[in-house]
């Protein structure tokens, strides 16, 4: 049997393969009070892809992942979640334990709890912090939080507070508190922001090796980071698609280097 394509087995998986689109945005439109954030934006991530969206300040790129959370509610238009659900008739809860989800730029850990806590909280993100800690975790579980120790760089910090960790270890604690919850769709804001050299280059392939068992949408604005790991990259501008295709396809386009790139 092929390797299933995402960590957690879904009914639906023997109907679909990585052509298939895991969210699908159709012509969304977002206002503030007049202003269009988002004009008839359409956009679809394929199953197990990793796609990085770039664009320059003011595109639409946050407002893009709040619609897909359920933060920002479109004026019109639809967002299709693995060819089934309008995630715009949800709240952001029920689109969380859909199994979208997102990482904002900066960390946001439980300072005082240790770095194994942190992820057990994350995994039980049903229960209050409290009831988690109290509730004991099966040795399944144990192992996944060790698992994820590991594949994080941070077995040697499981009993530190993770307000002890340096930024980037935070960064990468956090993306286990999601990775533990296996969400089929993360999506990631500027995650390499403030990381050293050596860290960028593991979370590239920690990514890297996400795809296909995830997938995943990259807001960045490192376009060294973008070259590492994306082979998809969409550009936003003024609420909509600029442009898309390889990396190299986009930075060759005319109006890319217009608007973003600069010449
Ligand atoms: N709540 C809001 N009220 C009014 N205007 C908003 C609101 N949220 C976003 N905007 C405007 O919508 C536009 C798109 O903003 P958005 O934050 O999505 O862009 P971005 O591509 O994420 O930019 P950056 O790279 O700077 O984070 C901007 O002009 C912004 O000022």
């Amino acid at each position: 049997m092929a390797e299933p394509l995402f960590t957690q087995p879904h009914p639906a998986d023997k109907y679909r393969d990585q052509r298939d689109p895991i969210l699908s945005l159709e012509k969304i439109n977002v206002s503030f009070d007049g202003f269009r954030a988002l004009t008839d934006l359409s956009l679809q991530i394929g199953v197990g892809e990793l796609r990085c969206i770039i664009g320059p300040n003011g595109a639409g790129k946050t407002t893009l992942m709040d619609v897909i959370t359920g933060k920002t509610r479109p004026q019109s238009g639809s967002v299709t979640y693995d060819q089934r659900t309008d995630l715009t008739r949800l709240e952001p809860m029920a689109i969380a334990q859909a199994g979208i989800g997102r990482k904002f730029q900066k960390p946001t850990v439980f300072e005082a709890l240790t770095v194994f806590e942190n992820l057990e909280i994350a995994q039980k993100a049903d229960k209050s912090v409290w009831t988690s800690l109290r509730a004991r975790l099966s040795g399944e579980q144990h192992d996944r939080i060790d698992e994820m120790l590991t594949l994080l760089r941070l077995a040697a910090e499981r009993h530190r507070p993770a307000g002890l960790l340096s930024h980037g270890q935070k960064q990468f604690l956090e993306i286990g508190m999601l990775l533990v919850q296996e969400p089929h769709l993360l999506l990631l804001d500027e995650p390499a922001a403030g990381m050293t050299d050596a860290e960028t280059e593991y979370t590239a392939e920690l990514f890297r090796s996400l795809a296909g068992k995830h997938s995943l949408m990259v807001v960045e604005h490192d376009m060294g980071f973008v070259e590492t790991i994306a082979d998809h990259v969409t550009v936003l501008h003024q609420g909509q698609v600029l442009a898309e295709g390889s990396l190299q396809q986009v930075q060759a386009n005319e109006q890319v280097i217009e608007v973003y790139l600069g010449r």
